[in-house]
Order: C-alpha cells, then structure tokens, then sequence
C-alpha cells in the first residue's frame, strides 16, 4: 500500500510531537485515511543534536531542497519558525505541488493571504490550525462549526507563556524572570520570548482569529498591544484585593460595521470563567448572533497538544486528497475592514495613582475624571511609606478610550499626582 510521505521542516518542541504522534497513533490515522504515513526527511539546523525521539539519522537533512523537491514528499509541515526565509520555502514547496501544514502564526498573522492564493493557484492545500491556541481546534470551530453564523466577539486567553507567568506570579508569588524561564525550558515560549511577553504573539492570533471570524482582512498593525512585562507583584496583589484577576486577554470586537482588536493586560472578575483558566491552558469565548456564547478551552502551548492540531490538518489534507479536493482553503475576505475610532471604543480600567498627600488632592483627582463624564465604581485609598505621598486606587465605570488617554494626559500633567504607577483595562462583568 502506498505511504502519504511527509517532510518536516524543523524538530524541535513541535516536530518532535508530530513525529511522536505519527508514530503512536498511526493505527488511528490508518483507520481515518486508508493509507500509512510516513516521515521521508526532516530539515534541521544541526543533524548531530541529540534528538528526543527515535529517527534515523539519514532522513535529516540541513538542506531545505531535500524536503520540498522531494518525489515522495507529499505534504511539507513547518514547525521551524521564522518569517522571511520560511515563506519563500513555503511558497516553492507549494509550487511544487506539496501541501502545507504550519504552526507559524508569524508568518501566517502577516503572509496568510499570500500563501492562500499560491496554494490555490496550485491547488494545493494551506492549512494552520496551530498557529492559534495550540491544541485547541478554533479555527476549524470558526471556519466550520461556525459558518452559518455572524461572529461578533472574540475574546481570550490566546498566549500560553504569558498565562503560565501570571498564573504562577499571582498564585505562587514567583519572581517574573524565574518562571519566564521555566515557560522557556518546557518548551512553551517563542524562540525570542519578547514576542510572547509582549504580546505580539497574541497579537497575532488575534489577527488571524478576527480575520477569520469576521471575513475581513485584519492585518498585526490593527491589532493594539501592550505585553505583561510591566506587570508588577503590587499590581497583582491590588487586583485581587478588589476582586480581580490579572490575564492578558485579546479582544475582538464587531458592532455594526465598524471592529476593534486589541491584546492587552485585563482585569476578570474572579467568578469570570476565563479567571480559571490558567498555566498554559488558552480559552477563546466566541459571540454568535445566532448561537449566542461558546468557549473553546485547552492546552495552548507545548509539543503534544500542538502537534495534534497539526495532525489533525494532516488528516484534512489526506481526505482531501482522496477525493480530488485540495487547494479549495482560501477563505476570502467577503467585507471591508473598518477600524474604531478611540471615540468609539468602551471599556472600564483600574488605576493606581500616587498623590501628593495633602487637603485638596483627591478632589482634584475626582474632577478630573468627573469632567469627562467618567466615575468610580471601585476605590481605594491607602498611605504610602513615603510620607507626602498616598496611593489612590481606583477602577471606573465605563468610558471611552478616548476619555480615558485625555484623563491620563490630565493626571500626568496635574500638581498633585506623583504618579500614575499603572494602569489596565477592566472587563467581563458584561456580556458583549
Ligand atoms: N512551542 C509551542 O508550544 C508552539 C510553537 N508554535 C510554533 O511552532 C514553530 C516551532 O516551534 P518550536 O517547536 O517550539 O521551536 P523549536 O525552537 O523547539 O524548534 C525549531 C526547529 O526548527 C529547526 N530550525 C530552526 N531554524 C532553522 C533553519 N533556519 N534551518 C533549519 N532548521 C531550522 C531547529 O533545528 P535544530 O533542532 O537543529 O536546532 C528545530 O528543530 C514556531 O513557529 C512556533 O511559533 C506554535 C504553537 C505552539
Ligand atoms: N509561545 C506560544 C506558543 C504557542 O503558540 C504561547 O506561549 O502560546
């Protein structure tokens, strides 16, 4: 019987576990799609690295023309990482008529769209179910699941690193570079983890989620960002003081015509579903006009849960290919894009604000906020160890983002703030 013959690009955290479950689930596999699969080469920077699963050292290769010109090569899955140099592998594997499964949200969050229309001008297949949330089968949720339906919220946990810092920061206490580096060592973070820690990595799944789920064309540059390295262990401690749970929460709204998108530290209600989340797990609740609200939960990041999804994409690819399909996966962007003005863009925040301790200081405060129509619906006020010094924490009600630069502005500028030591958004005691 003839094999299907896969060539990989890279063995690292993610190669190993589609090497791995290639090999353990093949009976399954056999079952789904008639035929055995079979790894014929695998790129790699090093062919003399230990390996953390069993391969017989010729089909390793540091030669990107072994894998993509290969005769027996029928489908390319990249799990190597990298933008530039990847895509130019990418679109000549495709014209060499494999298929392509990848992992890359890099790639894909700013080329996807390029890729799509190479694939299907060679009626090859592109699929990246892992390039968002890992293990979790979101995208095929949105594709499929929710076809008939009109998104109009997405919102979650999308990065597993960050989550698994907060997790450990706020529960355990642990000091941020330590548990960075545990997320390293299991293999969860990128290559260069400021992507993760500042949330272009999220970002990106953003991207790619919202343009999906809202049949538009949303590229990184529309997504907002703000990471989780200026999360300090006082943030987090007033966080749960009020009742709060700190996670880095990307957001993707539609109202009306006009989206927003956005990644950035938030405050969740401690009874919130997605304040229970935690470690690396990633949780994505979608708004349906129709269906109303479903989450997806799972494992985000680490070798197995993400080499599921990309086996699973294997599959498809292979089904496809045995009723003639392949190439049908560019899902075109049906609307145009029209991105929020702050104006129009709501939320609540937390701050907290060091004054000047002294008669008069937090009236000033109050008015500021006053002024622009926004009030308080949580507050703190505390002493400081500095003498002339207290800490006012508060969290508003609702106000627009562009109230709250202009407040921010205003209390830079005011005599009577030291401060502004940090501030977040608020969300989730709403729905939609
Ligand atoms: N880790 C995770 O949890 C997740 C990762 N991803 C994505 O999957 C991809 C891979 O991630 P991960 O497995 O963690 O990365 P690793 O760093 O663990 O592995 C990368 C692999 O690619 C090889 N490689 C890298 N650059 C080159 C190059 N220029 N030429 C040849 N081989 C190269 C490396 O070779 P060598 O072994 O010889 O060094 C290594 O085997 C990335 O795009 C990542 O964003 C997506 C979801 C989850
Ligand atoms: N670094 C990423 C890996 C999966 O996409 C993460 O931590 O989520």
């Amino acid at each position: 019987m003839k094999s299907i013959g896969v060539g990989l690009l890279g063995l690292g955290t993610v190669g190993t576990g589609v090497v791995k479950i290639i090999k353990n689930h093949q009976d399954k596999l056999m079952h789904q799609i008639g035929c055995p699969i079979e790894v014929k080469k695998i790129l790699v920077k090093n062919v003399n690295k230990e390996r953390e699963v069993e391969i017989d050292p010729s089909i390793l290769t540091t030669n990107i023309n072994d894998v993509i010109e290969h005769p027996e090569v029928d489908v390319v899955i990249e799990v190597m990482g990298g933008v530039e140099e990847t895509k130019k592998h990418l679109l000549a594997a495709l014209r060499n008529k494999k298929h392509v499964v990848t992992a890359n949200k890099d790639l894909v969050a700013v080329y996807g769209s390029e890729i799509h229309a190479c694939a299907s001008e060679n009626r090859c297949d592109f699929y990246y179910e892992a390039s968002v949330a890992g293990g979790i089968p979101i995208l095929r949720g949105l594709v499929d699941g929710l076809a008939s339906d009109k998104i109009t919220k997405l919102m979650g946990i999308v990065n597993g690193t960050t989550n698994f810092i907060l997790t450990k920061m706020s529960k355990n206490g642990s000091p941020y570079e330590e548990v960075l580096a545990e997320a390293q060592s299991l293999g969860f973070a990128e290559a260069d983890p400021t992507s993760d820690v500042e949330g272009l990595d999220a970002a990106r799944k953003m991207a790619i989620l919202s343009t999906l789920g809202f049949s538009m064309n949303i590229d990184l540059k529309d997504v907002s960002v703000k990471g989780i390295s200026q999360i300090t262990e006082e943030d987090l401690n007033y966080s749960k003081r009020l009742g709060y749970t700190m996670k880095l929460i990307g957001i993707a709204k539609q109202d009306g015509e006009k989206v927003e998108v956005s990644v950035q530290p938030t405050l969740l209600p401690d009874e919130h579903p997605l304040s229970a989340v935690n470690d690396e797990y990633n949780a994505v609740y979608v708004y349906g006009e129709a269906v109303g609200e479903t989450m997806f939960y799972g494992p985000g990041a680490g070798g197995l849960p993400t080499a599921t999804a990309i086996v699973s994409d294997l599959v498809v690819v292979m089904k496809n290919m045995r009723l003639g399909v392949n190439g049908r996966t560019i899902v075109s962007p049906q609307y145009e894009k029209s991105l929020k003005e702050n104006s129009e863009i709501f939320s609540k925040y937390f701050l907290r604000i060091h004054v000047k301790d002294q008669v008069g200081s937090f009236a000033k405060i109050t008015t500021i906020f006053s002024e622009r129509g926004v009030s308080f619906e949580k507050i703190l006020q505390l002493p400081l160890k500095e003498k002339d010094l207290a800490e006012i924490v508060v969290v508003t009600h609702t106000a627009s983002l562009k109230d709250y630069e202009e407040i921010l502005q205003q209390l830079s500028d005011s005599d009577v703030v030291s401060q502004v030591k940090s501030s977040y958004r608020v969300e989730g005691d709403d729905v939609q």
